[in-house]
Formats: structure tokens, C-alpha cells, sequence
């Protein structure tokens, strides 16, 4: 559907009062202020920007103060959606890091407010602009429920008439008070991928909890979620998944920070990425007429 069409369509469904849809610069995003919780989320990716439980004093979403808000463009922080392929394209540079999904608009099909949060539903349809990246046929619903805990639930239906293989990421950015401290558990023992300047490099699994005082850009092998301590800001996040085999974990540090333009360059202390995966041996094949989801929740303890 056109943008503008998209924008009637979201004006004649009544948005409830507390979600309103804001398009400054050609760049609509639905803003959320509901009692228990704040966000946005852009239409463009169905991108969660930001969401944050009035209970928390700090952001538990990170979302780079220099990140980009252009139509077609991904946005450095909050929760992109790698689909259908993570990371580069596996045959053709040229094409989207991350997959479309995350360029693409989408369009939303329903609101629900409730006193403890917000859900919506967003579609993604195929159409010559997605068949012009990814030869298939599919929808995606992506479901987003903000509250006290947030949950954002990719289901991706194969429409067409052949079967395709994805691999897939909810790329979660999350706001720590100093990542020299910030301790993730929950992957000990766990097989891993070290992709470090883009070498994909096997490891057994390690005993110790990940921390940082490098850059960390790991693929493990995990079904399960994770505890990410917190010091600085004493507390504790949580990141569970559902069908989800690999957990991606991300810190760019100084040297990967300076070469990316949309994030300062010091702003790798107040981040990390957690992200529900399916990658690598843990890639999806989709039969037509078959779906798949995959799920992550985010909550402070
Ligand atoms: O800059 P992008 O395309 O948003 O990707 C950010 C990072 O995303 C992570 O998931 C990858 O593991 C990293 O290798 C990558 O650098």
C-alpha cells in the first residue's frame, strides 16, 4: 500500500487516544503515552524506537542520538528487524545488510490498549519492490506489546508456491549504565561464532559470563535467554526468546563505533545488543503454505 494510503487507512482506524501517529520530515512514527509506558515505533521497519516502563528511571531501549530517520533506511538502535537474511546477503554483497524488513514500510493493522499495555499488529506483504531483493512470496505480522514487559513477535507465513530458507534477528539494543561492568549470563557452556572483522571463527563454549572490554560480536548456539547485569545502574535486564537457536551478542567498541556514521563515538559504554537470532545452522525452512515465529520479551528486574 502507498505511504499515503497507509496514512489515511492508519487515520480512519480510530487510534486510540493514547497512540497518535506522528509523520515530521515524511517520517510517520506512532508515539505511545499510555500511564504504564512510553514509545514509538516507525513505520518504516515497524521499528520499535523506543519503549520505556514509567516505573524505570532510565531507557531500557538504546537508540543512538545520531540515528538516521529517512524512509528506506535502518535506524541504529531500538529493535531492527533482520529478515530475511542476517547479517550480509549470503550470495550478493550488493544487496541490504540485514534483509528489507527493516527498510520496508509496514503497514499497521490493529491497535489494543489495555491498563497494563499497548499491543499492536503490523503486516508486511510481498510486493515488486521486496521481490526485486528476495525472490519470494510471504507475509509477516510483526506483534508489539508494550508494557511493564515487552514483547515483539515475528511470524513469517511462506505465501508462494516454493519453499524458502531464512535466517532472521530481533536486533535489541539495550541501554546499560557503563558496559565495562555489564556482565551477560546465560551462555556459558554455549558454542559460538566469533565474528570479529567479519572473519566467522568456531568456539567451544566458554565457562565464564560474557563481559566487554573489546569489541564482542558473537553468534551462540542457544535456545535460552539471558540475564544482562547492570552495576552501574543496578539493575538487572532480562531477554528471554522463543523460537529462536542462535543468540547474537553485540558491542561495537571504540575502533567499530568511529566507523559507523549514525553513533557517536563514545556511545558503545551505554550499549549492547542481545539479539533473538536464527542463524547459521539454525536457518528456517519455510514449506509453502508453512509459517514460523520467533518471539523476545525484554523486561527489568
Ligand atoms: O550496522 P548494522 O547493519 O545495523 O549491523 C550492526 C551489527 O549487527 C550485529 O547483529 C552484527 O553481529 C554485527 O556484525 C553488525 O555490525
Amino acid at each position: 500500500m502507498h505511504l499515503a494510503a497507509r496514512l489515511l487507512y492508519s487515520a480512519l482506524m480510530n487510534l486510540p487516544d493514547c497512540v497518535t501517529l506522528e509523520n515530521a520530515s515524511d517520517y510517520p512514527v506512532y508515539v505511545i503515552r499510555h500511564p504504564k509506558v512510553t514509545g514509538k515505533v516507525a513505520v518504516n521497519g515497524a521499528h520499535v524506537m523506543e519503549w520505556q516502563p514509567t516505573s524505570q528511571a532510565h531507557p531500557v531501549l538504546y537508540l543512538s542520538p545520531d540515528a538516521v530517520l529517512e524512509r528506506g533506511k535502518a535506524i541504529r538502535g531500538g529493535i531492527p528487524i533482520c529478515w530475511p537474511w542476517f547479517g550480509g546477503h549470503p550470495a550478493d554483497s550488493t544487496k541490504p545488510m540485514h534483509g528489507i524488513a527493516r527498510i520496508l514500510d509496514w503497514e499497521l493493522l490493529r491497535v489494543d490498549v489495555k491498563d497494563t499495555h499497548v499491543a499492536m499488529l503490523f503486516q508486511l506483504k510481498s510486493t515488486e519492490a521486496s521481490r526485486a531483493h528476495w525472490p519470494y512470496d510471504f507475509t509477516c505480522h510483526l506483534g508489539i506489546s508494550l508494557g511493564e514487559k515487552l514483547e515483539v513477535s515475528l511470524m513469517t507465513q511462506n505465501t508462494g508456491r516454493e519453499s524458502f530458507v531464512i535466517t532472521e534477528a530481533l536486533h535489541t539494543y539495550l541501554s546499560v549504565g557503563d558496559i565495562s561492568k555489564t556482565v551477560v549470563r546465560g551462555l556459558t557452556g554455549a558454542k559460538f561464532v566469533d565474528t570479529v572483522g567479519g572473519q566467522h571463527t568456531p568456539h567451544d563454549g566458554e565457562e565464564a559470563p560474557v563481559t566487554f572490554d573489546r569489541e564482542v560480536d558473537r553468534q551462540y548456539v542457544s535456545t535460552g535467554g539471558v540475564v544482562i547485569e547492570d552495576p552501574a545502574w543496578g539493575r538487572k535486564l532480562i531477554v528471554d526468546k522463543l523460537g529462536s537457536g542462535t543468540t547474537v551478542v553485540w558491542n561495537p567498541w571504540i575502533e567499530k563505533s568511529k566507523r559507523l556514521g549514525d553513533l557517536p563515538d563514545e556511545a558503545f559504554h551505554g550499549f549492547l545488543c542481545v539479539e533473538a537470532a536464527n542463524a547459521n545452522e539454525s536457518a528456517v525452512r519455510i514449506s509453502p503454505g508453512a509459517e514460523h515465529v520467533i518471539v523476545t520479551t525484554v523486561s527489568v528486574g
